[in-house]
């Protein structure tokens, strides 16, 4: 709907009934395959593609039977080599070119390789086209029409007025309104059809054409030929209730793919082929996106000719898209290609509206009688109204969602109350301790390199695994855009050439114009990592680090900065809760579900500025955890910390509000309707309200979304290589609680983070380590023989014979260890496999689960965790530690 300040209109009768507003279709595609040509026919080509019917095209060679790719293709229409192009245009392209004059945009483009009969088709297109239209004009006396004429090629991408001979360079600029526009191009008015012809002649004559061996006219350029159509009701002209339709219908002679060992081109035909080339792998990487759905970045920037034909290609047009063909047996590569594109292009949907532009009289009016009606309602609020009722459900909603939050404040002070008890009692044991002459105090950062620790886990183990985990110690940048159901691609493969827009010249000579493996990304999704709006960098870094509950004290892992501070022992017993942490990691980690533009628009915390008051001379000092390789000083709880605990770098000096406050502040806020997103402004549902179970988008059906963010968390783990210990004990903490989304949107942005960077071949440089794909298998590879080596202390032989037996391995092959290992989560796809080598790991490792405890070391939770060291020393004591 053309809508207009927000205000939806109103269409007129005739106009609504012929295309209701915002429909959504499919892009229609037609297929035409040209004759043999003579020189082909001369070269004694053999045509092997035949129309079988209507709809579906066949390739029959017999020198090719049994080749594993398709010989049928079925689209919406196919046209046999003597099809005219005026059957094409009556029997495909006419409905969707006509919808213009009912106001919806529509375009027709012809896209295939050199010399295959694009310009041939579209010339005549573009012909009857306009010849039909002004018949329709012709036919409608009731009606005053508008037309405008315009053209433009782009050239090695540039744009150029086709209806201005000097050679100036058109700029796009992106319009609120309009999208994308052409700035001062030049628009006639058109008079009649011979005036229309003739603007296109004018056209032709300036359109960059050149001759390859292919094809004697080669377009050099993509062509746009654009017919606005402006119409309104005679009666109703100049009066206040008057309203123009408005559309646009474009008709699209794209370049044509080339190689250029078929095209024989060199020195600008070779550039040109070049450019040509790359701005149809755009056209086709943004077509095959966007038949997969309109998930993750649409990379329409990436060339003008995407730019420009932004709204063709899912937006506010009918669109048809006409694929020619060459039937020689010599082109069936290319033949091929285009069907591809084909085949993706008849899955894109596009959501077509009737565009009306009210005069500024009708819009007036209609705007005064939308305000009388909003102050009408504001006047009698206890009217019940839809709008009404439903901030009301909304409130009833709220208020059980504070009631949950209360009734978890509780608990939670009920567990820190245990746990100051636990930690008092803990003390007087050290004093015990103590006074007997033993000291229960744990220094591991004194602990030398190669002690052992009572479990037998030696420090040279220790520092091996948490080596594997050196990427989880760095800053991650999140990625607010980017959707986790994205294809996967597979690091071992080669980047797809084809998409790679920095190819030279060279490689540009057998550039297809097809990723014909569907595995290639476009290379600018650089746009994908922004950080949204409002959200400083320091709130969306993430510093996995870990936690280290040393001799009693304790500490809290919910607020790793990574700075100096880390490395002190935080002295005051003091109990301090990461809730200010966990509202940033709402704010960040709700993003996967909401778009861009509400990331953008949304603070990234909608309670800080409400809620200032973290505690004067809250200070939380945490040990840092070393792993360098030249500290020697590597504990059994620095390995294990930082396997994956991940905190929200926040600075220092924020303010942390009690969850009291929070509460009550956010109930206030309720009250007086102030609370962002709340629904009652805007008609969203309670964003930024419960960041723990309400977070935008998180999903109601939780099972499921659990089981689906658990699978691409773990096909994550596999592709970047993450050490086997994160990924077990990130496993099995988290087992499908609600609030564990939280946590693992974190870990799954973090993962996508890592494998975005590692798939452009960057490296993650984070609190000053770098990390590469390669230095991850490397660290993984480390961790395994490490692993293998833990498995004669932690299994009977029996049970290892047993695990041999069970994992398929050779009892007397060698190396079994490191064999069976090395299977561990090797298989992503089958969680029983991923079960199973978690409960290994997990015995190796020698983990014990400690619940909400754990959990703290990623990031969110109030409890504090028990030291292992302690756990094991202290355990007959003390009961309750177990
Ligand atoms: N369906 C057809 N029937 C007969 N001749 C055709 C047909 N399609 C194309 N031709 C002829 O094939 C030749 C190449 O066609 P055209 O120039 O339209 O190809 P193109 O795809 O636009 O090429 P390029 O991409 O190089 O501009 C022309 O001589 C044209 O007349």
């Amino acid at each position: 709907m053309g809508a207009i300040g927000g205000v939806e209109l109103k269409l007129e009768k005739e106009h609504k009934a012929q295309m209701p507003a915002a429909c959504e279709e499919r892009i229609l595609v037609l297929v035409r395959l040209r004759p043999l040509s003579d020189k082909e026919i001369v070269a004694n080509e053999v045509a092997d593609w035949e129309c079988i019917n209507d709809n579906t095209i066949l390739y029959r060679n017999p020198l090719r039977e049994g080749s594993t790719l398709p010989s049928a293709y079925t689209f919406d229409r196919v046209f046999r080599g003597d099809c005219s192009t005026k059957q094409v245009y009556q029997e495909g392209a006419k409905e969707i070119a006509l919808s213009v004059v009912n106001g919806i945009n529509s375009s027709i483009f012809a896209y295939g390789q050199t010399s295959s009969g694009k310009t041939y088709t579209m010339d005549g297109i573009t012909e009857y086209a306009v010849a039909d239209i002004f018949d329709y004009i012709n036919r409608h006396e009731e009606r005053a029409f508008v037309l405008k004429f315009s053209a433009v090629e782009i050239y090695n991408e540039v744009i150029r007025d086709l209806l201005n001979s000097d050679n100036t360079q058109l700029r796009l600029r992106d319009d609120p309104e309009r999208g994308t526009i052409v700035e001062k191009v030049t628009e006639e008015s058109l008079k009649d059809l011979n005036h229309l012809k003739e603007l296109i002649a004018i056209c032709e004559a300036q359109r960059r054409i050149g001759e390859t061996s292919l094809n004697e006219r080669s377009s050099r350029s993509h062509q746009i030929i654009r017919l606005t159509i402006e119409s309104s009701a005679r009666e109703f002209l100049g009066k206040e209730n008057s309203t123009t339709l408005a559309a646009s219908v474009n008709f699209i002679d794209l370049a044509g793919s080339e190689r250029a060992s078929q095209t024989l081109s060199t020195g600008t035909r070779l550039k040109e082929g070049c450019h040509i080339n790359r701005s149809l792998l755009t056209l086709s990487t943004v077509v095959r996106k966007l038949s997969k759905g309109r998930q993750g970045h649409i990379n329409y920037r990436d060339s003008k000719l995407t730019r420009i034909l932004q709204p063709c290609l899912g937006g506010n047009a009918r669109t048809a898209i006409i694929c020619t063909l060459s039937p020689a047996r010599s082109h069936v590569e290319q033949t091929r290609n285009t069907l591809l594109f084909a085949c993706h292009a008849k899955e894109v949907a596009t959501k077509a509206q009737v565009n009306v532009v009210m005069s500024d009289k009708a819009l007036v009016k209609h705007l005064q009688r939308e305000l009388a009606r909003l102050e009408s309602e504001l006047r009698s609020p206890v009217t019940p109204s839809s709008n009404n009722d439903y901030a009301a459900a909304l409130l009833r909603k709220k208020d059980l969602q504070i009631e949950k939050l209360e009734k978890e404040v509780r608990e939670l002070t009920k567990q820190r109350d245990l746990a100051r008890s636990r930690f008092k009692d803990l003390l007087g044991m050290i004093g015990n301790d103590q006074d007997s002459g033993q000291s229960a105090r744990i220094d591991y950062h004194n602990k030398r390199a190669g002690d052992t620790w009572e479990d037998g886990y030696s420090e040279t183990e220790s520092s091996c695994l948490a080596d594997s985990n050196q990427f989880d110690k760095r800053i991650i940048k999140f990625n607010p855009v980017h959707n986790y159901d994205r294809e996967r691609r597979c690091h071992h493969e080669p980047l797809n050439n084809h998409e790679d827009h920095s190819m030279t010249d060279e490689n540009c000579k057998e550039v297809q114009c097809i990723d014909t493996d569907g595995t290639g990304r476009g290379n600018n999704d650089s746009e994908a990592c922004a950080i949204p709006n409002g959200v400083s960098e320091g709130q969306l870094a993430l510093t996995l680090n870990g936690y280290v509950d040393v001799a009693g004290q304790e500490t809290m892992s919910t607020r790793m900065t990574g700075d100096r501070e880390m490395n002190h022992i935080q002295e005051s017993p003091t109990f301090s809760r990461g809730w200010s942490c966990g509202a940033d990691v709402m704010s960040v980690t709700s993003s996967p579900y909401i778009d861009r533009k509400n990331i953008e628009s949304t603070p990234p915390n909608g309670f800080e500025k409400s809620f200032p008051g973290r505690p004067d001379g809250y200070k939380m000092k945490i040990p840092s955890l070393n792993y360098g390789a030249h500290s020697g000083m590597h504990s059994r709880n620095d390995s294990l910390s930082s396997l994956g605990s991940a905190s929200i770098l926040t600075s220092a000096d924020e303010k942390i509000p009690s969850i009291h406050s929070f509460v009550a502040g956010l109930k206030k806020q309720l009250a007086n309707g102030q609370v962002q997103g709340t629904g009652l402004e805007a008609g969203e549902s309670g964003r930024g309200l419960d960041p723990m179970h309400e977070a935008p988008g998180t999903p109601v059906d939780w099972p499921l979304e659990f089981d689906r963010l658990q699978r691409a968390i773990v096909e994550l783990w596999q592709a970047c290589h993450v050490s086997l210990v994160h990924r077990t004990y990130f496993f099995l903490l988290f087992k499908g609680d609600r609030t564990d989304s939280i946590y693992m949107e974190v870990e799954l942005r973090r993962l996508t983070f890592l494998e975005e960077t590692f798939s452009q071949g960057n490296q993650a440089v984070e609190g000053g380590r770098s990390l590469t794909l390669a230095s991850s298998k490397r660290a993984l590879r480390r961790e395994r023989q490490t692993l293998a080596k833990l498995m004669r202390k932690r299994f009977s032989k029996e049970e290892i014979k047993d695990l041999y037996q069970k994992w398929g391995i050779k009892l007397n092959s060698q190396q079994r260890k490191l064999q069976l290992v090395n299977q561990l989560w090797s298989n992503d796809k089958n969680m029983n496999h991923v079960t199973e080598s978690a409960g290994i790991v997990v015995k190796l490792i020698r983990f014990v689960e400690q619940g909400r405890a754990l959990k703290e070391m990623f990031g969110l939770s109030f409890t504090p965790p028990q030291s292992r060291r302690r756990y094991f020393s202290l355990k007959n004591r003390m009961g309750y530690l177990v």
